[in-house]
């Protein structure tokens, strides 16, 4: 008996599929991010999840009732089951604390313990059009959480926020996940917001999951290109080409295309194993240096803390013999 069984779902839209035979399960307090190119089928998956959108086969059990969708209930959505759209909307001209008064499920205290979770205390008196953009979207969640839901569904609850309130709202759902009893799954397109929070991750590629696995597992054992490439940046190389790096400590030269992210090499001191290049150009990233090495005709990209090489350099690089990965 699982929290949550997704079994053998799929949707259609407009005759093209958009969702194909999906099937899992979720843990109670498991935190599941899903991420995926645009148009993979996130949304679709999470909101038939939830209860707003239909499946043509397939069904979903929460707690081990059937999700119903919204073509056999009178109002869509299920009871434990919270839902926070991409384009979720606050009425206009009431004050916050009416909307959030509304379905409050929770005792006096609760509801002050929420308020300061989501760091909206300080606007309950506020009209709903007197709120910035990312204050709107921690009034919206805690319009949820009021509802004392069992299973919060949060569709892309970052986007359109700059890194101060995105932080902000990162540390309120960290909390939530953390401190009141409830199971969360997260969409994201940003790679950050989803290795550093969940506990699985869920990678959807054309209405099907590639991957599913640990932050570490996705990161730096992806199953192909795509998945590789939706999670930061890498180095791949054909097995000719990975030659160059053959006498590397960790690396074989197996017939597979050798992936590296960029935090994997190392500029060391030259040695007899080390493989020689030069630099062909640093990139400052506030945290971390990007450094483009030429070695004969390629170009691998290197992470660096600190940088203390210049462009036209002669370096020489390593790798982190467990960092290795092939595809
Ligand atoms: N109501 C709808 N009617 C027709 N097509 C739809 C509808 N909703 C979604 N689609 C299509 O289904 C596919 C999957 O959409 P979905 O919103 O689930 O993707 P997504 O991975 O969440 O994308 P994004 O990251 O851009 O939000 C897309 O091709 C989209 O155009």
């Amino acid at each position: 008996m699982s929290f949550l069984t997704v079994s053998n779902i799929s949707k259609n839209q407009l005759g093209v599929p958009v969702v194909k035979d999906i099937s899992f399960t979720v843990d109670k307090f498991q935190k599941v991010a899903i991420a995926g190119e645009t148009g993979s089928g996130k949304s679709t998956l999470l909101k038939m999840i939830g209860g707003f959108a239909q499946p043509d086969a397939g069904k979903v059990s929460f707690e081990d009732v059937r999700v119903e969708g919204p073509l056999e209930v009178l109002i869509p959505g299920q009871p434990g089951i919270a839902y926070l759209s991409q384009h979720f909307e606050l009425r206009n001209n009431y004050r916050v604390e009416e909307i959030l008064s509304y379905n409050n499920k929770l005792t006096e205290d609760s509801a002050t313990e929420l308020y300061e979770l989501c760091q909206i205390s300080h606007l309950l008196k506020r009209k709903t059009d007197q709120l910035s953009g990312g204050e709107k979207q921690r009034i919206a969640l805690a319009r949820l959480l009021v509802t004392a839901p069992r299973l919060l569904l949060l569709d892309e609850p970052f986007s359109n926020l700059d890194l101060i309130h995105k932080n902000k709202l990162k540390e309120v759902i960290h909390d939530i996940s953390e401190n009141l009893d409830i199971t969360c799954m997260l969409i994201s397109h940003d790679p950050l917001d989803i290795l550093s929070w969940a506990d699985e991750v869920l990678i959807m590629k054309d209405g099907e999951i590639v991957q599913k696995g640990t932050p570490r597992e996705v990161y730096g054992r992806p199953v192909n290109e795509y998945v590789a490439g939706l999670l930061g940046t890498y180095n791949l190389f054909s097995p000719a080409k990975a030659k160059k790096f053959a006498g590397l400590q960790g690396v074989e030269t197996n017939g597979k295309n050798l992936f590296l992210r960029p935090e994997s090499l190392m500029l060391v001191q030259e040695n007899e194993s080390a493989v020689k290049g030069k630099v062909k150009h640093i990139r400052f990233y506030g945290s971390f240096y990007e450094t483009a090495v030429t070695i004969a005709k390629d170009t691998v990209l290197i992470r660096t803390a600190k940088s203390d090489v210049k462009k036209g350099d002669t370096v020489f690089l390593s790798v982190h013999p467990d960092e290795v990965w092939y595809l």
